[in-house]
């Protein structure tokens, strides 16, 4: 087996030896170019091993994918809680987003990177300020992530002028970087926060640099009864009115949807993106209809949204709450079965940011997570979907990969310490000058 130190610095092949997948032991080959290049019997004839993992006592299973959060506000945790939506963004959160400077996003996105390395997440998708820092962060920590600037235009001309030149200089830049496992998309944050002609914007701009879409929809019933007064319908007619609804966008929240808005989510192929923790600690008072649009065909993930309004970063708790929540909501204890969470918080994350399969299978990009199968959450060990689902959490996460370079191996992240000391020293630093400015 490959030294702790080898296993982080050598590029180059890698076999994870013995691992448990789906109820049966097999090796796993991943070649150079990061891609699984077999599972089984031909895993060892299959490549010259660079580094071994020992996949004794480790479940493999794809990495997780994150399809709506906004890293940096690692930054916030804890800062404001316990509050309704609109009073927590206007009164508490917004205000002090406005002394956010491009250091602390880079010092917060790291954590959050760390934090989700931690827990089995890979991949994710962003909204948020200075995305051009946490593109550096992202690249710096290896992960995979969707970049989206958080277009908000508050319906005047000037600020759309700008959120547009930030939002073309964000996909200039982060084209410029040719890192194939960051890339960029647009953010019109909502409805309430953008106006028609900033929606239209940011459909065609997406159409034309061939990009995602990543916004919130009907978080709460208040942004759909606005919609409905200020425009005669719901956000989601709004939205596909100005083109937003498209195979790759992604829609965060979806809550207050009817019937009808989720057969035409199916429809335009949109994938909805599943917040559950967020949405209970808000009191949206709405679980997202995910009966109809599994009926529909709407691709259905997780996320976590912000730390300011979960507070962390783990998919493993967003499988359980998604799981409990639904079952809870719409009255139905065969609703979300373990399964189907595990798969929405891998391949239906995947398909919503285009990064493959999320599966473990001979082609795909190598993105594995390696759980203890001794831990006491996988003790007895009938299901694991079960016990992914019900019993763990991230701190079953013993080993993981992103396009088979190794992030986290029996739990060490390198520069782990660095890390939460400068995003510590970020926070403080944002608290105090925004306490100077008042
Ligand atoms: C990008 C902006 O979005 C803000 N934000 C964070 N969480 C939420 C949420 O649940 N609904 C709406 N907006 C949210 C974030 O603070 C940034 O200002
Ligand atoms: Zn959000």
């Amino acid at each position: 087996m490959t030294d702790l130190d080898d296993i982080f610095t050598a590029r180059g092949s890698v076999l994870i030896a013995g691992a448990s997948i789906n109820g049966s032991t097999a090796d796993i080959a991943i070649d150079e170019t990061g891609t699984i290049a077999a599972i089984g019997e031909d895993a060892r004839r299959a490549i010259d091993a660079d580094i071994v993992i020992d996949g004794s006592d480790r479940l493999a299973v794809p990495g997780l994918v994150n399809t709506h959060t906004h890293a940096a506000m690692t930054l916030l945790r804890g800062y404001a809680d316990d509050m309704l939506l609109q009073e927590w963004l206007s009164q508490k959160i917004w205000p002090l987003e406005a002394h956010l400077t491009g250091d602390d996003v880079y010092a917060g996105t790291k954590l959050a990177c760390l934090e989700m390395i931690k827990s089995g997440t890979v991949a994710f998708n962003d909204m948020y300020f200075f995305m051009d820092r946490a593109a550096a962060a992202v690249d710096d920590m290896g992960m995979r992530a969707t970049l989206a600037y958080g277009f908000i235009d508050l319906g005047m001309e000037e600020k759309r002028e700008a959120e547009i030149k930030a939002t073309e200089a964000l996909v200039d830049h982060i084209r410029s970087l040719n890192n194939p496992r960051i890339q960029a998309a647009v953010g019109p944050h909502s409805v309430y926060t953008v106006s028609p002609e900033g929606l239209s914007w940011c459909a065609e701009y997406a159409k034309e640099q061939g990009i995602g879409i990543h916004v919130h929809l009907s978080e709460t019933e208040k942004e759909v009864t606005d919609c409905v007064a200020q425009f005669g319908k719901r956000p989601t007619y709004l939205l596909d009115e100005y083109g937003c609804l498209t195979p790759r966008t992604v829609a965060a929240h979806c809550c207050w949807l009817d019937e009808a808005e989720c057969r035409l989510l199916g429809e335009r192929g949109v994938s909805a993106s599943h917040n559950p923790a967020s949405n209970m600690k808000l009191a949206v008072n709405r679980a997202m209809p995910y009966h109809w649009l599994k009926q529909y065909g709407a691709n259905v993930a997780l996320g976590t949204d912000g730390c300011s309004s979960n507070n962390n970063l783990d998919i493993f708790e967003e499988m359980k709450f998604a799981a409990l929540l639904q079952k809870f909501a719409w009255n139905s204890p065969t609703l979300l079965p373990a399964g189907e969470a595990v798969m929405m918080a891998t391949a239906a994350g995947a398909r919503a940011l285009g990064i493959g399969p999320g599966t473990l299978t001979v082609g795909a990009p190598a993105d594995i997570v390696l759980l203890d199968a001794r831990a006491v959450c996988n003790t007895p060990l009938y299901n694991p979907d079960s016990n992914i689902v019900y019993a763990c959490n991230g701190g079953a996460v013993m080993t993981v990969l992103c396009g088979g370079r190794v992030l986290m191996h029996e739990r060490t992240v390198p520069g782990e310490e660095e890390i939460i000391q400068e995003a510590a020293a970020a926070a403080r630093s944002l608290i105090e000058r925004a306490k100077n400015s008042a």
